[in-house]
């Protein structure tokens, strides 16, 4: 693919951002900008500070040094949910959701930030609720049908295989109708059909949506792939940022990186 056709303006920039737990410093200055639009992959080996840059846009972490800016406005500390609110979605390396609850229930969860009503009101107006209820499940419906789990929209997503759970996972990370998309390693065990689909989820939700993403993926395959650009993070620092292309080639990312793990 290629990028610069279709990215737009900087929606989110990391100024500076360091991180330390006690004495281990997991990120060091990272400067980073994410572009509407844009699918971008953020690499590097383990304990590369990957998912700490993530917890870090979405405010789970709050940065000792830096800054985060969002459509050019300074964010201060945040919390998730205020992330959330903000327009960034996310899923997590370990499968969150409620595996006891189906997979249209999970999906819904994700659609509580664009609930109007809140109890009172559906107590008071529960015709309006209703119809604003039933609003809500076309709107899923409609996601099942992107995301094409049709068949298995009233199992519980406990009794799912991973390969589908990950799917779920993704489906209710929509259902916000997110502005930047944060996935963290959405494709981490799953065999080369399951991967397949989920990079063409994943692109499709990019087409089709306009939405921005930002993946956490140790296969390099699939990173050179589908990305339009991509950051290699090695112990905190950042020591490539380029198209594909250009971080193959980078010897610094081929020593850091390519050459020896994974
Ligand atoms: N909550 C935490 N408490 C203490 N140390 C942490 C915490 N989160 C991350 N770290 C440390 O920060 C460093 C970066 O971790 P991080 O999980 O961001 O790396 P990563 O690149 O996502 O790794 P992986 O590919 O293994 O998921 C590691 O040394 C890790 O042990």
């Amino acid at each position: 693919m290629n990028p610069q056709h279709k990215t737009g303006d900087v929606i989110l920039a990391a100024e500076n951002i360091s991180l330390s737990f006690g004495g281990v410093k997991a990120l060091t200055d990272i400067s980073l900008d994410v572009r509407e639009h844009e699918l971008l992959s953020i690499i590097g080996p383990n304990g590369a500070g990957k998912s700490s840059m993530l917890n870090v846009i979405n405010g789970v972490y709050h940065p000792q040094q830096g800054q985060v800016t969002w459509r050019g406005k300074p964010r201060g500390a945040i919390h998730p949910h205020e992330a959330a609110r903000m327009g960034i979605a996310r899923t997590f390396q370990n499968i969150a959701l409620f595996k006891g609850m189906s997979v249209l229930d999970n999906i819904m969860t994700g659609r509580n930030l664009k609930m109007h009503a809140n109890f009172l009101q559906q107590a008071l107006w529960w015709g309006r609720a209703q119809r604003e209820e039933m609003a809500q499940r076309e709107k899923v419906e409609q996601i099942i049908d992107f995301l094409e789990i049709q068949a298995i929209r009233k199992t519980p997503v406990g009794r799912l295989p991973y390969g589908l759970q990950k799917r779920v996972e993704l489906a209710r990370a929509i259902a916000a109708e997110p502005t930047l998309l944060l996935l963290d390693e959405p494709m981490a065990g799953m065999n080369v059909e399951e991967k397949q689909d989920m990079c063409r989820f994943i692109l499709d939700i990019n087409d089709a949506f306009g939405t921005t993403i930002v993946l956490i993926e140790h296969d390099m395959g699939v990173v050179m792939d589908i990305s339009d650009r991509v950051i290699v993070l090695d112990y905190g620092k950042k020591i490539g940022d380029g198209t594909p292309h250009d971080v193959r080639n980078n010897p610094d990312v081929i020593a850091a990186y390519l050459g020896t793990r994974h």
